[in-house]
């Protein structure tokens, strides 16, 4: 929605952004992320949501926060399709489900689980929150060429963290539990919350959207490993590197 000819929430318009958006939850991460384009830039701050541009391999690229949860991702991406935007990588925090996925690991989403209200409101709980094909493969390609450690597969998408954290203290205990142990059970990677209305919300708008997640712990494993020290890093790398692959596939096609 305009308003004084600016999107009413991220406070940009049409021409400011090129099609390529890099989505961390944090508005303190932008600035990191936006470090390693060409040419940055800060665009605009409003509420939750700080933009900042830049290009890579000459192409317009843009980092925009989403804040936490499925609502303020769902108007970031809105918003931003209404300014020209059609490529996203979320780039987010998440805990480990699965044993296997511990603190320091990195996920590649192929999908997100809908324990979230937000994506209710686009499509029917039947219709699944998937990931692009082509942003799947250029993360998993990326994160190979930058040697690191990756799952890929399925993740889960809740409305409330210390539903996560604390279950047992919730009086819908029983529920929380019951799903968190059928999402293990099935092989669901890793938790966070907003993949999946990133996805659904891309799905009805016709463009493209992927999620790398870096695992800061896995609470039901004992013996995680120390945290490599570039952790936090991994995901944003794996980010940039597979935008320039989509950049490099693109140009290829067009
Ligand atoms: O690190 P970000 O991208 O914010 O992602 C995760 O961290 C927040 C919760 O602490 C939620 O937004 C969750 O999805
Ligand atoms: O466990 C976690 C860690 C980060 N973000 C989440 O939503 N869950």
């Amino acid at each position: 929605m305009l308003i004084d000819g600016r999107q009413m929430h991220i406070q940009i318009k049409k021409g400011d952004i090129g099609r390529y958006v890099i989505l961390p939850g944090d508005p303190a991460r932008c600035e990191k992320i936006a470090r390693y384009f060409d040419e940055p830039q800060q665009l605009a701050q409003n509420r939750e949501y700080t933009l900042w541009t830049g290009s890579l391999d000459g192409v317009p690229v843009a980092v925009c926060s989403t804040g936490i949860g499925g609502p303020s991702a769902a108007i970031a991406m809105e918003e931003l399709v209404e300014c020209g935007a059609d490529t996203f990588i979320r780039v987010g925090t998440s805990g480990g489900i699965v044993d296997e996925v511990k603190g320091g690991d990195i996920v590649i989403a192929t999908s997100a689980i809908r324990q979230e209200g937000t994506s209710r409101e686009y499509l029917p709980i039947e219709f699944p929150a998937a990931a692009s094909f082509d942003i799947v493969l250029a993360l998993k390609q990326a994160a190979e060429k930058l040697g690191y450690p990756h799952h890929v597969g399925v993740v889960q998408s809740k409305d409330s963290f210390y539903g996560e954290i604390r279950p047992a203290l919730m009086p819908i205990a029983d529920e929380l539990t019951a799903k968190w142990k059928a999402w293990k059970a099935a092989g669901a990677l890793t938790s966070e919350m907003e993949s999946a209305a990133l996805m659904i919300v891309a799905q009805v708008l016709h463009v493209r959207c992927g999620a790398v997640l870096n695992v800061l712990w896995n609470a039901d494993n004992d013996d995680a490993p120390a945290i490599p020290p570039d952790a936090a890093e991994r995901g944003v790398r794996a980010a940039v590197e597979a935008i320039r692959i989509l950049i490099r596939e693109d140009r290829a096609k067009a």
